[in-house]
């Protein structure tokens, strides 16, 4: 089986979880576009879902495959997000935004009661920081936000080059949001609940890839079928507070 079966297979496997009725958020990249696809099977067939895009992407790509869609202005609690990820570790941290939705992508995961994340096996890593960390950014003042990044950084022993990512005319890419992306070649990140944290210190920060205490499943394919890994309870009963 290629990679894009394992990400099939991945979404399908969150389908089961997805009820009649359910308010979604619905992720950006390769895999989250698998299970927006076959989502958009199931309403044709009858499922009465609504959801939340996480990108313009995503928002093009629901509405031609049928899936109704709301916004978090009338939506603002969501029961489900289904979402990739570019690196999964064994306590569901992760690392997103290869595809440069982040922002959108945590503040609707941080919206949902519960977030799912869909990945092939290659995404499971033991420590997260080989896929470069992508960080948000205003684009005013970025080559001042990137030194402090780097400081920040190197503050928790992290070394690597921190680049602005340039599209393939070398200009800066444009988020949804109208930000740049920063690319943290961090290698390998120790403590990254200490990284999230210095980063989102920093002025001209506006979010970064690191997604910790917010997936409560990963659905993993690979070789030997599909693995379901849970967080733990004190992480899920975390991300239950913030409905409470
Ligand atoms: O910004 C993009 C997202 O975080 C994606 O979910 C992530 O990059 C994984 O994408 P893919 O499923 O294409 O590997």
């Amino acid at each position: 089986m290629s990679t894009d079966d394992y990400k099939r297979a991945a979404a399908e496997a969150a389908l089961a979880h997805v009820q009649p009725g359910m308010k979604l958020g619905l992720g950006t990249g390769s895999t989250a576009a698998l299970f927006v696809e076959l989502l958009g099977a199931r309403v044709a067939e009858g499922l009465d879902v609504v959801g939340v895009p996480t990108s313009e992407a995503t928002r093009e790509l629901a509405e031609r495959v049928g899936v109704p869609l709301t916004t978090l202005k009338d939506t603002p609690e969501l029961d489900l997000t289904v979402d990739g990820a570019d690196e999964v570790d064994p306590e569901l941290r992760l690392i997103k935004g290869g595809g440069a939705a982040l922002l959108r992508e945590k503040i609707v995961a941080f919206a949902s009661r519960r977030m799912i994340v869909i990945a092939d096996a290659k995404k499971q890593v033991p420590t997260l920081g080989a896929f470069p960390l992508p960080i948000e950014v205003v684009p005013f003042g970025k080559e001042a936000t990137r030194r402090a990044v780097e400081r920040a950084a190197a503050r928790l022993g992290l070394s690597g080059k921190i680049e602005i990512r340039r599209a393939e005319d070398e200009c800066p890419i444009v988020t949804d949001s109208g930000h740049t992306i920063l690319d943290g070649h961090f290698g390998r990140i120790d403590r990254p609940e200490e990284l999230a944290a210095a980063l989102s210190a920093i002025p001209g920060v506006v979010e970064h890839g690191l997604f910790i205490g917010l997936a409560d499943l990963a659905l993993i394919a690979g070789p030997d079928g599909v693995t379901t890994l849970e967080a733990s309870p004190a992480s899920a009963a975390a991300n239950a507070r913030r409905f409470a």
